[in-house]
């Protein structure tokens, strides 16, 4: 048994070939990651999804915002986007996620999700401008939810459980070799917010 079972353990790896996963279990109380969860939803400039799939112009019932040291342009699904400055709340929890990562970050992509019909589909996060195998580190509050990997090959899924106020890293290969998704579910009726920091290659 761990006697010391406050102590982050990031180090084993979820995934079993080509890519790297590790997840601290929570990290904040229960209260701290309450009181995030209250802070996030209510400072941050949400904004519904906007993106271009297959020619339609489609937009998210799921809220996001992006924020980093810099105006960074991200472009995705055909939209481009400009972060803006780092919030106090915002620089905390990156120093957090740098902390027990080891790796540095220099933006943050938040997703806020209101209840269980609210999800994202499978992809990888293998822009270029996110570098080649750089860490993400992906933070939640909130509803617990359901995450899973697939092997783009094999088709192996790894499935996980994200709790409010713990942190998930992503790295090495894994962007290459395995897609993820936040499925969607009837069971869940409360929001969540996620926030991954990321490192984008400057210029
Ligand atoms: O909500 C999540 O846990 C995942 C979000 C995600 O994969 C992303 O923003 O790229
Ligand atoms: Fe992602």
């Amino acid at each position: 048994m761990d006697l010391f079972s406050s102590t982050i353990n990031l180090n084993k790896n979820l995934l079993p070939y080509d890519g790297t996963v590790r997840y601290s279990g929570q990290l904040f109380t229960v209260e701290e990651a309450n009181a995030y969860f209250e802070v996030l939803l209510n400072t941050i400039d949400w904004k519904n999804d906007e993106a271009f799939i297959m020619g339609k112009h489609i937009i998210t019932k799921r809220k996001v915002a992006w924020y980093g040291d810099r105006e960074y342009a991200y472009t995705y699904s055909k939209t481009t986007k400009h972060a803006l400055p780092w919030t106090k709340e915002l620089l905390e929890l990156k120093h957090t996620a740098e902390e027990n990562t080891g790796a540095k970050y220099n933006s943050c992509l938040l997703n806020l999700y209101h209840n269980g019909d609210e999800g994202m589909a499978y992809h990888s996060d293998d822009e270029k401008a996110l570098g080649k195998n750089t860490s993400i580190a992906s933070m939640s509050f909130g509803a617990e939810r359901k995450f899973l990997f697939k092997h783009k090959v094999s088709k192996e899924t790894i499935g996980m459980i994200l709790e409010n106020g713990s942190l998930l890293e992503m790295k090495d290969a894994i962007q290459t070799n395995w897609l993820h998704r936040l499925p969607p579910t009837k069971k869940v009726f409360t929001p969540r917010i996620n926030l991954t920091f990321r490192s984008m290659v400057t210029k």
